[in-house]
């Protein structure tokens, strides 16, 4: 198989009739244009920003109290106006599907680790975000306060996400598996004036009780007025610090109230998200509610094909933006089947399972999942037939050829293999998935529509080839600030320094000729050596296919003003890293990559640090091995460990920079 061969083509069902198709019936409809293909509809959208917004709006039947007085104001970046003039509330989008006949329409399937499953309709999800946003505003809370969470990914975490948003507060969430230290981190900065916290949590069969910890970090966050505790371990109690109320209590005090959808303005704040903070403090990055609304529209329900009825199960903790992502599913009137845990527990089974289970429609996963799938050898589509499954979607880190291959091996081939890419940054995607066009092997499908995303060479020219992943024109879900950045200037630097006036993601990309996306990993850790510049990712795509690699990482190393490539190795098995197998990684990166990729040095090692939302920290090592002291912020791991094991084994290599 080649890179870019075609693996799926559209059947003629969503040719005809997927919401994309009914999207362009419905702009011809209008006279608001032809379109004779897929890239012909994005032109136009990057071309005509303002009716193209507007159009996704109206088709996808999303709701205000008072309109725009136009689309775009200021359109300079940063520092664009959405919807200048509109008066609209969040959540009600979330729940406008659970009106009338819709009430009884399941809403929310979870899947927990430590309890049974449940199921909420659409109505009772309703009642309980309108008790909770009652007990919250007799707590004092109210527009404008910041709700934060520590819990897991279920009906909970909704109610609050909605209780708040209905209210005008901003939800911000981590997951209970966060260190404290992690945890505040981030809501120190916040200083929220809610907060909603499990017991504990399950993950892989264990039980971890965090009372104690989580009491201390009540104290330590002074600003809070109030404390909602959800006893996710049912068998014990509910955290003891002052002021908790527990769950069933809360909504007790609040029953009979429905939620207030209080009308705000298009860019009032409804998500604090955060930036990973493995170099020092995370970024708190502020998301506004019309930006994120329209956006959300425009990925699920035209670029994922979401309606009414159907069933969405993304695997995400709270920490991650993919959470936020899958809870507009209810924008489109979805079943959302939440689950938390390990989605290796009991074994790799348990996701696809889950999928026949609850009839899912569309699932959404990492890269990660995808690879393990592949290396175990499963088979889902075989063993649990999974013929209602329509879309798989994959993020988290570029998804490899072969894994491209193994899903259209190993699954139904009537399903649209989405990867999509983007971010915490614009809490979407860039590229990712088109029911209307072909899936090619180790290719994301397109740029979305909407969006002007090029590769960038480092003078700032658009190149066929690689280079820095800019968009051109001005998104909605740009975040509207970073919190306590008053004069922008954080703001500023983390998107706009590169190149002026175009946002630069920090993803090393190449757009293909069919108008698809190869991303070659982040452009803040590409290879430099001898001058020709190496995403990361493409080293990965050849040494992670060896079954001798459990895990690797590629960092480059300072020597001499030039880089050298350091490969690090977690091998599979007690064989370790012996010569002959060495000499085997290097000639597959010889002759899979170039003879430029080939390290120089290759050092086993027992783990590779990566986040907690699932990615390689890559900056970290390289940081080490160019001689910082120490990583900055260990907390904002998922495996801090693995960065000692890293360093030992880095200076029994004589790879270290000498001390002083
Ligand atoms: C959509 C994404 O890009 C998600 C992620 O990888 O963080």
């Amino acid at each position: 198989m080649q890179q870019h061969d075609i693996l799926w083509t559209p059947p003629p069902a969503l040719r005809e009739h997927s919401q994309l198709a009914r999207y362009l019936a419905w702009l011809e409809a209008r006279g608001l244009g032809t379109f004779a293909d897929y890239q012909a509809l994005h032109r136009w959208s990057i071309t005509e920003l303002e009716p193209f917004w507007q159009s996704v709006w109206d088709f996808c039947g999303l709701r205000c109290v008072v309109p725009a007085e136009r689309v775009l104001g200021r359109r300079e970046m940063p520092g664009a106006e959405w919807f200048p003039g509109m008066r609209l509330n969040f959540a009600a989008n979330l729940l406008r599907h659970g009106e009338g006949e819709g009430a009884s329409r399941e809403a929310v399937v979870c899947h927990r680790e430590t309890g049974p499953e449940a199921r909420y309709s659409y109505g009772q999800l309703r009642r309980d975000v309108g008790a909770l946003e009652a007990f919250f505003r007799r707590q004092g809370i109210g527009c404008g306060d910041r709700v934060a969470g520590v819990v897991t990914n279920g009906y909970e975490a909704l109610v609050a996400m909605l209780a708040a948003t209905s209210m005008g507060a901003v939800w911000s969430s981590a997951s209970p598996d966060f260190g404290a230290g992690a945890i505040l981190d981030r809501f120190g900065q916040i200083a929220p004036s809610a907060l909603v916290l499990v017991n504990g949590y399950g993950y892989g069969g264990k039980r971890f009780d965090r009372r104690g910890e989580f009491a201390a970090m009540v104290s330590a966050l002074p600003g809070l007025r109030c404390v909602v505790s959800i006893r996710q371990l049912p068998e014990l109690g509910h955290i003891e610090a002052e002021g908790v109320t527990g769950w069933d209590q809360a909504l007790a005090q609040g029953e009979g109230n429905a939620p207030s959808f209080t009308p705000l303005p298009a860019d009032h704040p409804v998500y604090i998200l955060y930036s990973s903070g493995t170099t020092g403090k995370p970024k708190c990055i502020v998301h506004g509610a019309a930006g994120i609304l329209v956006n959300h529209a425009k990925e699920l329900i035209l670029h994922g094909d979401l309606a009414c009825g159907d069933r969405f199960m993304y695997f995400t903790t709270c920490g991650w933006m993919m959470w936020n992502w899958q809870a507009s599913a209810l924008l489109a009137g979805a079943t959302v089947i939440t689950v938390d845990g390990s989605p290796g527990h009991p074994d790799l089974h348990r996701l696809w399972e889950l999928a026949v289970q609850e009839r899912v429609t569309h699932l959404g996963t990492s890269a990660r999942f995808l690879a393990g799938c592949r290396k175990e050898g499963l088979a889902p589509g075989q063993r649990f037939g999974l013929e209602r499954l329509r879309l798989l979607f994959s993020t988290g880190s570029p998804l490899l050829p072969e894994d491209y291959d193994w899903v259209y091996r190993a699954l139904p081939g009537q399903l649209l293999l989405g990867s999509i890419a983007g971010g915490t940054d614009i809490c979407g995607c860039f590229v990712g998935a088109c029911p209307l066009l072909p899936v090619r092997r180790g290719e994301i499908q397109c740029r979305l529509l909407g969006v002007d995303a090029v590769a960038m060479d480092e003078q700032g020219a658009v190149t066929d080839g690689r280079g820095e992943l800019v968009c051109r024109q001005p998104l909605p879900s740009m975040p509207v600030a970073f919190w306590q950045d008053d004069d922008g200037q954080r703001y500023r630097a983390a998107y706009f320094e590169t190149f002026a006036g175009v946002w630069a993601h920090g993803d090393f990309v190449a757009f293909t000729e069919s108008g698809g996306a190869v991303i070659y990993g982040r452009s803040d850790a590409t290879l430099n050596p001898g001058g020709v510049r190496i995403g990361t990712a493409e080293i990965y795509r050849q040494v992670e296919l060896e079954p001798m690699v459990r895990d690797c990482l590629v960092v480059g190393r300072q020597v001499d003003g030039d880089v050298e490539l350091v490969l690090l190795v977690v091998p599979a098995d007690a064989g370790g890293l012996d010569e002959a197998r060495r000499q085997a990684l290097c000639r597959r990166i010889r002759t899979g990559a170039s003879p430029r990729h080939v390290p120089r040095h290759i050092v086993a090692v027992p783990d590779i640090p990566y986040t907690r939302s699932g990615k390689k920290v890559e900056l970290a090592v390289a940081r080490l091995l160019n001689g910082a002291a120490r990583a900055d912020n260990h907390d904002a791991l998922a495996n801090p460990r693995a960065l000692e094991q890293i360093r030992d084994c880095l200076a029994q290599a004589g790879l270290l920079p000498a001390a002083g």
